[in-house]
């Protein structure tokens, strides 16, 4: 069997350039640009790398910069205030909250003052209940970049067996829905349940965000599924996903690797949620 390599990179950069298209039509239409507001606190250096070039990246697509950055010691008051400046400011669309915050502080509070229309990163409860009763809103980047790297690739969903290992909530869960709302027969599978592989084995598209190197392998796979790895670990060896990429080539239908796959098309659906709240928020033309 011949395994189609997803290219994550190539389709995170046809996303992008028709981000950039659209945001230049929206500051022609309406005079104001779309802004971005990345709020990273401590110094955590996965984090810095990641904030650095989802940064890079909006204003390459024109997407103006509201950085804000809070030392290690800030406490959670310090940023809800920072939060509530930049939910009063017209200028900034999007709010992105980088995770984990420095040990001892709660996120899900401070996530809760960003309001809906600026809530890039599809987090709050409102935008959660929005997609959970598939009304219009903004949606998480990775579980939407998983959705873009299948349509991308041609890969039917309507009707079709999907399994999705994991049920976090900024993953598993709401691309489960995703599944759903376009119609796949979709089934979560997480670490208490019981014959794991049974299940994932019956995937026409498998969906792996457990978190867990190198977890799913040739055993746990039909032959031609399609297999879309959202884990990113750094290893000694480099990154590593939670796929056993070698021993699924040749067997997978069709494959993303890490890097390369998921993770680009993280921050440029983010590019794409950010123009989104610009188009919802209540001042814009
Ligand atoms: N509020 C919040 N929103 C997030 O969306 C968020 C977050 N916090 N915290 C951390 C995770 C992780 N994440 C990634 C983004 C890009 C790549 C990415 O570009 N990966 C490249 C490799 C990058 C590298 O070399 O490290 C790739 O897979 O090819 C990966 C992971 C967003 N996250
Ligand atoms: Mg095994």
């Amino acid at each position: 069997m011949d395994t189609i390599i997803i290219d994550g990179t190539a389709i995170a950069r046809g996303v992008r350039e028709s981000v950039t298209r659209d945001v230049d039509a929206f500051v022609s239409r309406t005079g104001t640009r779309p802004g971005l507001a990345t709020v990273l606190v401590g110094d955590d250096p996965a984090s810095q790398v990641y904030v650095r070039n989802k940064r890079r990246q909006a204003a390459s697509a024109g997407i103006a910069d509201f950085h804000r950055h809070l030392d290690a010691e800030a406490t959670a008051a310090d940023i809800d205030g920072e939060i509530d400046r930049l939910a009063a400011d017209t200028a900034v669309s999007g709010i992105l909250l980088q995770l984990p915050l420095p040990e001892g502080i709660d996120s899900s509070s401070s996530i809760e003052r960003i309001p809906w229309f600026k809530d890039v990163d599809g987090l709050t409860t409102t935008s959660v209940g929005l997609l959970a009763r598939g009304r219009p809103g903004l949606q998480p980047c990775t579980p939407s970049g998983v959705i873009t790297l299948l349509d991308a690739a041609g890969i039917d969903l309507a009707g079709r067996e999907a399994v999705v290992v994991g049920r976090s909530e900024l993953v598993g869960r709401p691309v489960a829905q995703m599944l759903q709302a376009r119609n796949a027969t979709v089934t979560v599978v997480h670490s208490r349940t019981r014959n794991a592989q049974a299940i994932m084995r019956r995937a026409d598209i498998l969906v792996v965000a457990a978190g867990v190197p190198h977890l799913v392998g040739r055993d746990d796979v039909a032959e031609g599924a399609a297999v879309i790895d959202v884990g990113i670990h750094r290893g000694t060896a480099g990154l590593i996903g939670d796929v056993r990429f070698d021993e699924l080539l040749g067997h997978a239908g069709y494959l993303t690797p890490v890097p390369g796959g998921v993770g680009p098309m993280t921050i440029a659906e983010l590019l794409r949620n950010t123009l989104k709240a610009a188009e919802l928020a209540p001042t814009s033309g």
